[in-house]
């Protein structure tokens, strides 16, 4: 839902003109060429076990090997030991940790790779902007701010949430950039780059056809949408 509170932060906010795309849970190489030739920016591997789209360390370094340069690999945890993450890190050099669940800021800033740290908005505590924007600013040395709707399971369940609740995450430069996530799909997905202006978007169920299988034509239309807004929203 997009609310005036949370338009009022405008496309200038950002000072962003291309959306950044992530397209998260790839468990097939088929999956990760499709959102490579579709013009992802980002693709992300799972490592929550919970999730059917968790991969093994095997399977995420087979995938990570093809992804080509200038494409980023993001790992995604909740509530990792950080033996896992050293792991991964070692076998999988991600550019990104993503970290999904209730990691304190020092965990998350412990590695030498850098982290976006996801947020569930709507959750106890994280219920009002107000109480939103004072978590994110626990959260300064992340390099994204990544919010999600509030699921049972930790994400990655296609349930949007109400975007109201950005209306006081700070943008200034040199703030983690704003990651819009939740539910996206390429039928929504413009409006909510329109309203919100968000560094870069991350979608995972939206261009599936089942949970780790991605959809070629769902890929393809999620990112026709994304640069629909972004031409619309062009000064
Ligand atoms: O993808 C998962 O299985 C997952 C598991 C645990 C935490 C997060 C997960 N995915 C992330 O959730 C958001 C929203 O996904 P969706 O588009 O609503 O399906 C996204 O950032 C995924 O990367």
């Amino acid at each position: 839902m997009n609310t005036p509170a949370a338009t009022a932060a405008g496309p200038e906010a950002s000072g962003v003109r291309r959306t950044r795309v992530k397209i998260c849970g790839l468990t097939r190489p088929q999956d990760l060429d499709a959102a490579v030739a579709a013009g992802a920016d980002a693709i992300g591997l799972v490592f929550y076990p919970p999730s059917r789209r968790c991969l093994t360390l095997e399977q995420a370094a087979a995938l990570r090997a093809r992804v080509p340069a200038f494409v980023g690999v993001t790992a995604l945890f909740v509530n990792p030991e950080a033996r896992l993450v050293q792991q991964v890190i070692e076998t999988v050099r991600p550019d990104l940790l993503q970290f999904h669940g209730e990691e304190t800021p020092g965990f998350c800033a412990g590695f030498e790779t850098r982290h976006v740290k996801a947020f569930r908005a709507g959750a106890p505590g994280l219920a009002t902007a107000a109480e939103l924007a004072r978590a994110c600013a626990a959260y300064g040395r992340a390099a994204g701010w990544l919010f999600d709707s509030y699921s049972a399971g930790y994400g990655g369940s296609g349930s949007g949430f109400d975007t109201a609740l950005l209306a006081e995450v700070p943008r200034d430069a040199g703030t983690p950039a704003l990651i819009l996530s939740g539910g996206l799909k390429a039928e929504t997905v413009g409006g909510q780059i329109v309203a919100l202006a968000p560094f870069a978007v991350d979608v995972s169920s939206g261009v599936e056809s089942a949970p780790g299988i991605k959809d070629p034509e769902r890929i393809q239309a999620f990112m026709r949408a994304v640069r629909a807004a972004d031409a619309a929203r062009a000064p």
